[in-house]
């Protein structure tokens, strides 16, 4: 692997040979690991350093490795590994094993985000701006961390880990991490900076420099106490029968608060034809894909293929877009509700299956209100029995609260929303099919909506998805 090493742990050669069938064993499982359906054969050390020593009662590693998943190499995975003698019983679910040979043979290692003294490891280290081998534990100039802040690990289902300190904090710790500027620190930061007051402040964070490659390993921001996300508000608003168009619209208004501050403080450019058939082709590119990898969407791919055409059609009649910095994955979840009605976006890190460079390109603004449409439709159809006027209400009050601040309907520009829409609900598709396939049926509803207006052969019948398990 061309890999650099970062060699803190001299004194523990064959660590990683000693963790291995461990991780092997234990990586795969975890909701965060992103190379499902692939063997983990071996992993690759990227950076090791030891946060506390292993040979106290207590030791905590933190390592970035690469799991190799043939036929191409796998991702690299942020770790924190404890070390002990044996583990409390409270510790229990965060086993990863017994260690049988090696500098830890005859320990215990775990995921130590679970456990409350590793978690303040890494708080302190953020308080006290502290460098510990490759880490860089920063924090922004005028931001306080009071020390004593008591840790909770998140146990709901994501895509990285949180800790919660005191109801004060909350820090994310990046699991799959890649080289490079991270958009979940850079566009809060950004809009932060701006004075945007709908994205909770990045208070500290934590990066690496390897093989002169930075990464964002984790980002520590306030803790919206009380708060609700948008799913929950909106699952819990439907199964009352109530309409949920006064807090869409809020969402509209909350959407646009971030959009302007956004094309205020980072480039936009104009899309003019050249981009514009770059944009659609990938459109395309993105479809047919989706087609091999979920045949249930064939019959409905020239219905799918004329809202991107449609577009590209648009352009080379010489129609241009502004294209901006964009959230890239907005959708209920992401949009945190407080106690007192504020709106927040949270989770700026857009699409994982897309790469950073193609995450932070600008985009036309629509996207991300196809995003939303998108879930309230979402939501509409997990209800039982499922409410399309639901969903119509939320997206036209959604609208109307994005015009109100932005000035600029989203209705106004049907044949980009239809395309940014119908990209959506194709991603949608493969995620589902991938990671929930009782949902499949939620995007396939709405792939044969969009999929209509080129007479797409009568849809089969769709029933609701079985498990109505809460957002992950
Ligand atoms: N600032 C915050 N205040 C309160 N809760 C938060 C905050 N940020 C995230 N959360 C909670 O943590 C969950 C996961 O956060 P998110 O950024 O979406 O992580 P992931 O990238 O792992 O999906 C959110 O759904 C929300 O419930
Ligand atoms: O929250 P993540 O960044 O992990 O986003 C991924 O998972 C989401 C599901 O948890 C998925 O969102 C889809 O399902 C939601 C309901 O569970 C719905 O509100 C969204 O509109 C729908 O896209 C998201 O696409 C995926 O990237």
């Amino acid at each position: 692997m061309s890999d650099s090493v970062s060699r803190t742990l001299t004194s523990t050669p064959g660590l990683l040979a000693s963790l291995d069938p461990l991780l092997r064993e234990w990586l795969p499982r975890q909701r965060w690991f992103a190379g499902k359906g692939r063997p983990v054969t071996g992993f690759s050390l990227v950076s090791a350093i030891e946060l506390m020593p292993a040979d106290s009662r207590l030791g905590l590693y933190h390592l970035l490795v690469r799991a190799q998943q043939s036929p191409v190499p796998g991702d690299c995975y942020q770790l924190l590994i404890g070390v002990r003698e044996a583990l409390p019983p409270r510790l229990a679910p965060a086993l990863i094993g017994h260690v049988e040979e090696g500098p830890l043979a005859g320990r215990t290692v775990y995921e130590a985000l679970y456990d409350p003294r590793p978690a303040e490891v890494l708080l302190e280290a953020l308080r006290s701006r502290a460098r510990i081998g490759g880490l860089l534990f920063e924090r922004e100039p005028d931001q306080e961390i009071r020390p004593g802040l008591v840790p909770r690990m998140v146990t709901a289902e994501q895509s990285n880990s949180s800790i919660v300190y005191g109801d004060t904090f909350i820090l994310k710790l990046m699991r799959r991490v890649v080289p490079g500027v991270n958009p979940d620190l850079e566009l809060p930061l950004a809009l932060a900076r701006e004075g945007c007051p709908r994205v909770p402040p990045p208070t500290a964070w934590i990066r690496a420099e390897l093989a002169g490659e930075p990464y964002v390993l984790g980002v520590l921001q306030p803790f919206v106490q009380g708060a609700s996300d948008g799913w929950e508000l909106a699952l819990r608003e439907l199964a009352k029968g109530e309409d949920f168009a006064t807090e869409a619209r809020a969402l509209g208004r909350a959407t646009a608060e971030v959009h302007t501050a956004l094309a205020r403080t980072l480039p936009t450019v104009t899309l003019g034809h050249t981009q514009l058939e770059l944009m659609t082709a990938g459109m395309v590119d993105r479809l047919e894909a989706a087609t091999q990898a979920v045949p249930a969407l064939r019959p409905y791919a020239p219905g799918l293929r004329s809202a991107f055409e449609a577009l590209a059609a648009l352009a080379a009649e010489g129609r241009t877009w502004t294209a901006q910095r964009v959230h890239g994955d907005l959708h209920l979840g992401q949009c945190l509700r407080s106690p007192a009605g504020q709106w927040w976006l949270i989770d700026f890190e857009g699409e994982p299956a897309k790469s950073l460079t193609e995450r932070r390109l600008p985009q036309p603004p629509l996207r991300d209100i196809a995003g939303m449409l998108r879930s309230f439709d979402y939501a509409a159809h997990s209800a039982d029995p499922p409410a399309p006027g639901w969903a119509e209400s939320c997206r036209a009050a959604y609208c109307s609260g994005y015009a109100e601040v932005s000035g600029v309907d989203p209705r106004t520009d049907p044949v980009l929303l239809r395309a940014c829409e119908t990209d959506k609900a194709i991603y949608e598709v493969v995620y589902e099919a991938r990671h929930r396939p009782d949902w499949l049926s939620v995007p396939l509803s709405a792939v044969r909506r969009l999929a209509l207006d080129d007479g797409a052969p009568p849809p089969s019948p769709l029933t609701s998805p079985s498990s109505r398990r809460p957002h992950p």
